[in-house]
This record gives C-alpha cells, structure tokens and sequence, in this order.
C-alpha cells in the first residue's frame, strides 16, 4: 500500500526492547503508545526520535536512562545514536548518571565534527549542552537485584570470572546459555529479559531519523559496550529508510543489524520484509536473539524479533 503524502505527515515507530515476555505488558505498551504518539507531533525526524526516546528513558520499565543495567563496578552506564537520512550521525557511550542518552548523542550530531564521544567527556559535553548529569539511574529493583548480586572486587580479571556465570552468554562463547531450542529461536536464560533498550525511526515523507538508547546489559564488564551507539548496529538512517536494533548486542555489532535492514530496503524489499530478512539473518548467522524496527519510504513500518517478545507501537500524523 502506497502512503498518500500530505504536508506534515510523520510516521513513527517505537519499541521497548526483544527479549522475554515481561511481567506487565499493557504499562508498557501505554508508555510505547504514548512515545510514538508525542514523537509524532513534533515537526521533524529527528525531533520525533529524540522525543519519543526521552520519554522511554524515563520510564523505570525499560532498560535505557533511570532502570538501566549495572555493570560490574556498580554503575549504570547509558549509551545511545541518532541518525538522519542525510548522513548526520552521533552517539554516546559509557556515561554514567545520565539519563537523556539521547540528547547528548544529538549533541554529538550537530555540536561536534565527530561521529561518537565516550565516557567522562560525554558526561562533560552532555553538561555543557544542557542535559542533565548526576542522575541516580538506579530504581528499587536494580539496586536491589545488584545487592544479590554478591558484586565482585579486584581487577577485570576477577570481575570477567564474576560475570562468566552471569552475562548473557559468556565472553568465550557468544551462544553459551542462550540457545532455547534446536530451532534457533532463543527460549530461555533470565538474562534475555533485560533486552529492554529502546529505540524510534521517523519519517516525515522527506527525511528519516533512527535512535537507539540503552543501559546495556546486565552483569556486563565495566566499561562494556554493545551495539546500540555503534553506527549501523544499533541504529542507522538513510534515504531509503531507518531502523533501530536490540537483542544481544555483541551479536548485532558482529552482523551490523540495522544497516543489514537498511540494505534491504535499498534492495527494494518493503519495511516488514526487511525487518523479517534481517532478523532471520542474524538468527542464522549468529544463534542469538535480537529484534529491529524498520520505516520505508512507502509509508510502511516494519517490526521482527526472534526473541519471545518485543512490544512496538506505531503512530502516524
Ligand atoms: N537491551 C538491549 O537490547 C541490549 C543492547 N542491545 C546492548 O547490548 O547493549
């Protein structure tokens, strides 16, 4: 089906993470409907993400901002990307007491000559910028999910013998512990229910914008970091459409996710099309479980995931 275009239309598209069935599905959809909604009212794509991502963060529900995933040291650290059709790009890495991930990658986009700032120096530029920093990112249940957690001391070396038993598949085999069947289907390990990054493509008939916004994942070394910052796996824009990946995040840097979708939308396959081609892809390539959100130029949205779940939402105006 063809989108009849009108001045002011905006298409978006919004989801709250692949990864098992969660516990409260209908809250979370209310907050997935009402980001796609505010995303659709703003006036540009990038707008739109940017919008629809804050509200996601703030949200203790999902696993970006305030409710995201402690590393071994103790530390919520957030990440997240923008991109636009027109090859504008940024992302952020690795900061800890920020919420608004996503405003400083769009800091990064349009503020700086570069493509991903990490670390203290994201916190400083987000400080600079106007978003907030020193934010307690933690919610009752993350502080007291890490206290059971019996955190490790020392260096990396004793923290990866920690996290070996407790990250979703271990550093030396990417597929240990998250195999469900003999399908390829992921069924399985507690550690997939974090997959609650979340992310937003929006296209206005004339520009599209990806973004992606993250806490991680649970149990992960400190100073991890997964696929949702790194162009072309996590997000990524261009004239033939956008996409926003989560899953497991070290598999979705390996097979770049989002710019496999994309690829197939420049290879003429429809929104839902690509999302289903990329998603069996990596399932193939990989064992590992992941989903992705895809917008066309036809007015078509796509969503697939190889997980158990991943709630979307999808508003138009
Ligand atoms: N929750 C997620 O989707 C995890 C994210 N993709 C990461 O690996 O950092």
């Amino acid at each position: 089906m063809s989108w009849t275009r009108h001045a002011g239309d905006m298409h978006v598209i919004v989801h709250g993470g692949a990864g098992g069935v969660p516990d409260d599905p209908a809250p979370r959809q209310a907050v997935l409907d009402e980001a796609a909604e505010t995303g659709a009212a703003e006036s540009t794509p990038l707008d739109a993400v940017e919008a629809a991502v804050q509200m996601l963060e703030s949200d203790v529900r999902f696993n970006a901002g305030v409710g995201g995933a402690v590393q071994s040291d103790g530390i919520v650290r957030t990440d997240a990307g923008v991109m636009t059709s027109d090859r504008e790009a940024g992302a952020v890495a690795g900061m800890a007491g920020v919420e608004h991930a996503v405003s400083v990658a769009r800091v990064v986009a349009e503020e700086t000559p570069h493509v991903f700032v990490a670390g203290e120096h994201a916190v400083d530029l987000a400080a600079d910028f106007g978003v907030d920093t020193d934010v307690d990112l933690f919610t009752d249940d993350t502080r007291n999910r890490w206290s059971d957690a019996n955190p490790p001391q020392g260096s990396p070396r004793e923290h990866l013998q920690w996290l070996d038993s407790r990250f979703g598949g271990s550093t030396s085999d990417p597929t240990a512990d998250v195999s469900g069947d003999d399908s390829g289907t992921i069924t399985d390990s507690a550690d997939f229910s974090d997959h609650d990054t979340v992310g937003a493509v929006a296209f206005d008939r004339e520009q599209f914008a990806a973004a992606t916004s993250t806490g991680g994942r649970w149990f992960a070394l400190a100073g991890r970091v997964g696929d949702v910052p790194q162009i072309g796996s996590g997000f990524y824009a261009a004239p033939a459409g956008a996409a926003s990946a989560t899953g497991a995040g070290e598999d979705i840097a390996k097979v770049t996710l989002s710019r496999r979708a994309v690829r197939h939308l420049e290879d003429g396959m429809s929104a839902q099309k690509a999302a289903e081609t990329a998603i069996d892809e990596f399932g193939e390539l990989t064992g590992s479980s992941a989903g992705v959100i895809v917008l066309d130029g036809e007015g078509g949205a796509g969503s697939a995931f190889n997980s158990d779940e991943m709630q979307t939402s999808v508003a138009r105006r």
